[in-house]
């Protein structure tokens, strides 16, 4: 009798999804889900049509409009940038021509596409699940193989439904221990890049494990697979439990009734196998992770809050200390500067990494009873307009309201550059975004990312602060 070698989450995932392999290992994987955005899917329908095809599986794409939209009353007036209209009447005139399912500006369900892919009940475990967007891992969270893929991909797979990808080496993140108080899942990413670098993860597929991930729920789990793109690895996942499948049984459109009951006797398979091989295994103890906040332009420059910026001169090698002394200058900071002594101009709760309900609860929870400081601009950006009715229901917008943070609409907003909420050069923001780039939040900017109770926290304070000396002062509701 042959005994099965024992496999990864990642390997069962995928060996469920292989078509065909070629000699040198490359796969043809079927894809379950195919989620869409305005931004990397002109071009692949242009290629469609030149080559006379359709869209193979409609009601295996979900269309939505996300990164060039204001996230004001304006988006019900038309969009003032001819560049950012363009891309949307551009999806508007593809899914309506090749019969993919849309979820329009106006509607409810509008919003950041990989908050509304787990939230809508589309994004399961066990799938396959791409979108023409880095930030899909996010959706690894629900315990499937989710990855970003470019534009050229969008199109096979529209025309397919398949896609050729190259296996990937498993990696396992072990993470155990109780977190803090003031610490989250952003909080455990940000400390994970700050360890591997972030080259750390590159040909890999991360599954994230231990006891500190499973106490996460799922947004928090979300929000630690959304950063394993700035940890270089090609997809973040976490194995499916009972949390997710609690999560996935109250989704509007996720499967019911017998149809669930048969989904979870597979998906209760998923997890790895004991002694699964995993080709690289990292530990880290929650005890040891402080609120976490990036100092320099890249993700893995991060630092307890606690932490002074760094001294370029004391890097071990020429290229690092230049690249250390551009950093401090764009930054506009001062070695042996205390983190927790700058400034903020802007602070920014929202993105695909922080957007979801929990993540507005913490920042209600530390605004509740307090108000942004003079000269601060604090804005709130639910992921979706479902979350938005959500934190409405429970008062939260009038919490934050109240405390003089804007209450907005759903959107990327000021993630990026690609919508009119923006960074002037040389502001300043706190923001619970993933990318901290040269740049990445308006030309100028200087951005330090951190957890939506972190931002509250320097909101209030007018400077990056340190949450443990924020505690909530009254309970939510
Ligand atoms: C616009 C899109 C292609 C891009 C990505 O792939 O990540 C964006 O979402 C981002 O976060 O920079
Ligand atoms: S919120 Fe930011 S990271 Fe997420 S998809 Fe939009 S632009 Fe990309």
């Amino acid at each position: 009798m042959s005994v099965q070698k024992p496999r990864t989450l990642f390997d069962k995932i995928w060996d469920a999804h292989v078509v065909d392999t070629l000699p040198d290992g490359t796969a043809l994987l079927y894809i379950d889900l195919h989620l869409t955005h305005e931004v990397t899917t002109p071009q692949a329908y242009d290629g469609l049509r030149a080559a006379g095809r359709r869209v193979r599986r409609p009601d295996a794409t979900l269309a939505v409009v996300d990164h060039n939209i204001a996230t004001d009353d304006s988006r019900r007036t038309g969009i003032v940038d001819p560049e950012s209209r363009l891309q949307v009447e551009t999806l508007e005139k593809n899914v309506a021509e090749f019969g993919v399912p849309y979820i329009p500006l106006l509607d409810d369900r509008q919003g950041i596409v990989h908050v509304i892919g787990p939230e809508l009940g589309r994004s399961l475990p066990g799938m396959t699940i791409v979108c023409g967007d880095s930030h899909t891992s996010t959706h690894g969270a629900m315990g499937a193989l989710a990855f970003g893929i470019g534009t050229s991909e969008v199109e096979h797979v529209l025309a397919t439904q398949t896609l050729l990808q190259k296996p990937a080496k498993n990696m396992k993140v072990q993470v155990d221990g109780n977190l803090a108080f003031g610490c989250s899942g952003k909080d455990i990413v940000l400390a994970i890049i700050g360890k591997i670098g972030t080259a750390g993860g590159t040909g890999h597929v991360i599954e994230y494990a231990g006891d500190t991930i499973r106490a996460l729920d799922m947004a928090g789990r979300m929000t630690v697979c959304n950063m394993t793109i700035e940890g270089g690895a090609r997809a973040g996942m976490v194995a499916p439990d009972q949390t997710t499948f609690d999560y996935v049984a109250q989704t509007p459109n996720g499967p019911k009734g017998e149809t669930l009951e048969r989904a979870l006797a597979w998906w209760k398979t998923l997890p790895s196998d004991p002694g699964a091989h995993f080709d690289r295994v990292v530990s880290l103890n929650a005890h040891e992770i402080a609120p976490q906040v990036t100092w320099g332009t890249s993700p893995e420059d991060v630092l307890p809050i606690t932490g002074i910026i760094p001294n370029p001169e004391e890097a071990a090698d020429e290229a690092r200390r230049a690249q250390l002394r551009r950093m401090v200058e764009y930054m506009g900071l001062t070695p042996g500067q205390r983190l927790q002594e700058l400034p903020v101009d802007v602070v920014f709760i929202g993105s695909c990494t922080n957007s979801r309900i929990e993540d507005i609860r913490a920042a209600a929870a530390i605004a509740k009873g307090r108000r942004v400081a003079d000269g601060v601009r604090a804005m709130v950006v639910p992921g979706s307009g479902l979350v938005k009715k959500q934190a409405e229901r429970e008062g939260l917008d009038r919490i934050l309201r109240e405390a003089g943070f804007e209450w907005r609409e759903a959107g990327c907003s000021m993630c990026l550059g690609m919508n009119p909420d923006k960074l002037t050069p040389g502001q300043r923001s706190a923001s619970t975004s993933n990318r901290n780039f040269e740049g990445r939040q308006g030309p100028g900017g200087r951005t330090h990312l951190l957890s939506p109770a972190m931002a509250a926290a320097a909101a209030v304070a007018g400077h990056l602060a340190d949450v443990r000396d924020y505690q909530p002062k009254e309970a939510l509701s």
